[in-house]
């Protein structure tokens, strides 16, 4: 099965995906595409006229970053827990994730260039907040779940999610992951696996 996994060249809402991919051991091509080429013509042939997007070998385009997870993760039977009640908690995180993105969205998309305004303000007011509550929630969960991950003893999409999210946040702002010491042994462990490990040592440089 041939897949095109279509996205810009960032790490963002895609990156996740691309790491899948890597866990299952599955070929996928890694398409980049530039926000000039967006602009000109591809836009209006992506189904919700956003990116990612997934093409399947015949054609079949899948749109939205959680269900195109989702679809891999089911067809390649890895990332979504051992039984339906941790698949529920997987799907739970990224749901509570997609709340925290929409907090942050004005810091994040003014960091991109996309929005105009003081990066430095907005960190005070809109990211500190948003990411305080967050990765409190994550750190108690890992806690509770007692075995280093999010859910469960297994890594899954939702590690994925919230690690790729403090690589970003560690190149935009390395002071403020300093305020959850604990969760660079939760990142360590999670890019201990070797697919992985491999794959953020040759992986193109994306700063967020
Ligand atoms: N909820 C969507 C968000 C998709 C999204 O916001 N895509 C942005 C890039 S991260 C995009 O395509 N922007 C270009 C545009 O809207 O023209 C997902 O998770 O896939």
């Amino acid at each position: 099965m041939g897949y095109t996994f279509h996205y810009f060249p960032l790490r963002a809402v895609g990156e996740p995906v691309r790491q899948l991919f890597k866990i299952a051991g599955k070929d996928f091509e890694d398409k980049r595409i530039t926000f000039e080429e967006w602009m000109a013509d591809v836009k209006p042939t992506m189904p919700f006229n956003q990116l990612p997007v997934l093409e399947l070998e015949d054609g079949t385009m899948i749109a939205q970053s959680a269900a195109i997870a989702r679809y891999l993760g089911k067809e390649f039977g890895i990332l979504w827990g051992k039984n339906n009640l941790e698949a529920a908690k997987v799907d739970g995180f990224i749901d509570l994730y997609k709340d925290y993105y929409n907090e942050i969205r004005q810091f994040y998309y003014t960091a991109l260039g996309v929005l105009q305004g003081n990066l430095d303000e907005l960190y005070e007011s809109v990211l500190v907040p948003a990411a305080d509550k967050f990765f409190a929630l994550v750190e108690g969960r890992i806690e509770k779940e007692g075995h280093g991950y999010l859910v469960g003893s297994e890594i899954s999409y939702a590690d994925l999610v919230v690690c790729d999210h403090m690589v970003t946040l560690n190149n935009l702002r390395p002071e403020y992951l300093k305020k959850h010491p604990k969760l660079a042994g939760y990142q360590e462990k999670v890019y201990s696996h070797p697919a992985l490990k491999k794959w953020l040592d040759e992986r193109p440089e994306d700063k967020m």
